[in-house]
């Protein structure tokens, strides 16, 4: 078998087509544009390149971006100062802070000073818990991508076996979530698992979100499976590589996303998703 690939590209942009209609029709119903507020602490080169892919991604679509670029790491007290003027200003529909923060700050803090309706990240607390108690509001933009592209595979989901290999508290966690709430057998594996090689070979959906280059071997996979790379590998040769061995897994795979071109996408429309959903629940109240 080979397997047919979710192209996240593609789905991604055609998300983004969906999110410019729905605002050019906002507008010419008098509603101004969605605005995101986007905070970006330090000079690490990565979180410059994704801050500038989501900018972009914003200007297509009609999405306004505000960006608080801050060269200089602030204090504590200052950061949760910008928040709450952002939080207060009528005109801004979600916060976006970029992660990592350079230390000592420590993002559990801000993440929950953000109101949870404008947290389009969907990483405070409340928002995790709505998805938990299966009430979903503002949804964590990775896990609801990939639910997104499992839907578009056209295969029912329900009592299906999935195995999420990561239990990070933005993508590994909210996925099992997300799992959950469409009806599958869930397993989350993680840097304590015994015999991950069993756990995978048994699972009809695979998502990787561990972030180790080359940590799954193809052979593993079970025959057919739906496989979903989360991960995002810069090797020290400048190439993108995800935590699955891609040219061994499609051997095998009913259905695998690539990297790049799968995952990431998806996470910035829905990022956007996010935000001009906001903008719709403050126009609505
Ligand atoms: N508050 C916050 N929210 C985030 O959502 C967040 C964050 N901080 N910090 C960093 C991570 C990483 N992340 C990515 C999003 C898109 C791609 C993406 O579009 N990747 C493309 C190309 C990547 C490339 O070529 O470098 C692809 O996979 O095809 C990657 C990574 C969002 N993150």
């Amino acid at each position: 078998m080979t397997a047919r690939l979710i192209d996240g590209k593609q789905i991604a942009a055609s998300i983004l087509a969906d999110i410019k209609e729905r605002i050019d029709a906002r507008e010419s119903h008098g509603l101004r544009r969605p605005n995101l507020a986007v905070i970006l602490i330090g000079d690490d080169p990565a979180s410059a390149i994704y801050v500038r892919n989501k900018t972009e991604a914003c200007r297509r679509v009609g999405i306004g971006s505000v960006p608080h670029i801050l060269k200089t790491a602030p204090t504590e007290a200052e950061l949760l100062a910008l928040i709450t003027r952002l939080n207060e200003d009528e005109s801004i529909d979600g916060i976006l802070l970029q992660l990592p923060l350079p230390a000592p700050l420590r993002p559990e803090l801000f993440i929950e000073h953000i109101l949870p309706t404008k947290d389009v990240d969907g990483f405070h607390p409340y928002n995790m818990g709505r998805l938990a108690v299966r009430r979903p509001a503002l949804r964590p933009c990775t896990p609801a991508g990939v639910m997104t592209l499992l839907h578009h595979t056209g295969i029912p989901l329900r009592g299906l076996h999935a195995v999420v290999v990561g239990a990070s508290n933005h993508v590994g966690r909210p996925m099992g979530l997300e799992l959950l709430l469409a009806g599958c057998t869930v397993t989350t594996c993680h840097r304590f698992t015994n015999g991950l090689r069993g756990h995978v070979a048994a699972a009809d959906i695979l998502i990787a979100a561990a972030g180790k280059p080359h940590l799954i071997p193809g052979d593993w996979i079970k025959e057919g499976a739906i496989v979903i790379d989360i991960g995002m590998n810069r090797l020290a040769n400048g190439h993108l590589v995800g935590d699955i061995d891609f040219a061994e897994a499609e051997k095998r795979a009913g259905w695998i996303t690539p990297v790049p071109g799968g995952v990431g996408p998806m996470t910035v429309s829905t990022l956007l998703a996010n935000t001009l959903e906001a903008a719709t629940l403050r126009s609505a109240s």
